[in-house]
């Protein structure tokens, strides 16, 4: 008999194997006129400037120089795409932070308009994690993206960032209090997930889900 304890063993597995492959950069759109081509599977990481995007594709994918970071928001100034040879059918994109006031407004407003035509309109685009930096929960700006998401067809889940920073039992209630806040947009996955690039908490779950929605997409 196939328990569900086996299954998520077997994706974690699964998982870990999918992402210690060695992923590359493939390409970088700074307009939506410059986008690769669709083919494989995409998942994309979005969220407000310094949240943690880059860093968690570098923690997903074991390599700490494959994605830019920075301690000064506003680092990835476009959708930057990373595939793993192997393993053609997926794509991870990187893309720009949103909400970043120390910017030149029209540079802000660009990379906006950027985020928001590539959530609606790539039908290649498989999932989109958004990420929420988890002392600070769900802000205005936040709302803006996941209203763009509501109206894609794209599945979407939130994941509360740099948990390495607050403490368990307060970390407990912003999860608590973000899916609370998740009850307004029934197109999002109802459960958040919480990981640190620095400690690795969250990776093998995140890497089994992104395996799971492979399988689940006859990839
Ligand atoms: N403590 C801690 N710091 C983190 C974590 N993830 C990222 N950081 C730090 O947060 C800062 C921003 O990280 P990035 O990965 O560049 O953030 P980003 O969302 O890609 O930022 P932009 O590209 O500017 O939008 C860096 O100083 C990282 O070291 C984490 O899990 N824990
Ligand atoms: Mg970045």
């Amino acid at each position: 008999m196939t328990t569900s304890h086996d299954t998520d063993e077997r994706l974690i597995e699964k998982g870990r194997k999918l992402f210690a492959q060695s992923w590359r950069f493939t390409h970088a759109s700074p307009s939506i006129e410059s986008l690769p081509p669709m083919g494989s599977l995409e998942v994309a990481f979005a969220g407000r400037s310094n949240v943690g995007k880059s860093s968690l594709i570098n923690a997903l994918t074991g390599q700490n120089a494959l994605a830019r970071t920075s301690h000064t928001p506003g680092r990835t100034q476009e959708l930057i795409f990373f595939e793993g040879p192997e393993y053609a059918p997926l794509r991870l994109v990187d893309m720009p932070g949103y909400g970043y006031a120390a910017a030149a407004k029209t540079k802000v407003a660009s990379w906006t308009e950027l985020i928001h035509q590539f959530l609606l309109g790539r039908t290649s685009l498989a999932r989109v994690y958004v990420l929420i930096d988890a002392r600070h929960g769900l802000k205005e700006v936040d709302q803006e993206i996941l209203k763009t998401l509501d109206r894609s067809a794209v599945s979407y889940q939130l994941i509360l960032t740099k948990a390495d920073q607050i403490k368990p039992a307060e970390l407990a209630s912003r999860i608590a209090e973000t899916e609370a806040a998740l009850a307004k947009h029934p197109a999002a996955f109802p459960q958040v997930l919480a990981t640190s690039s620095r400690s690795a908490t969250g990776m093998p779950e995140l890497r089994a889900a992104i395996t799971r929605l492979l399988e689940e997409r006859g990839a």
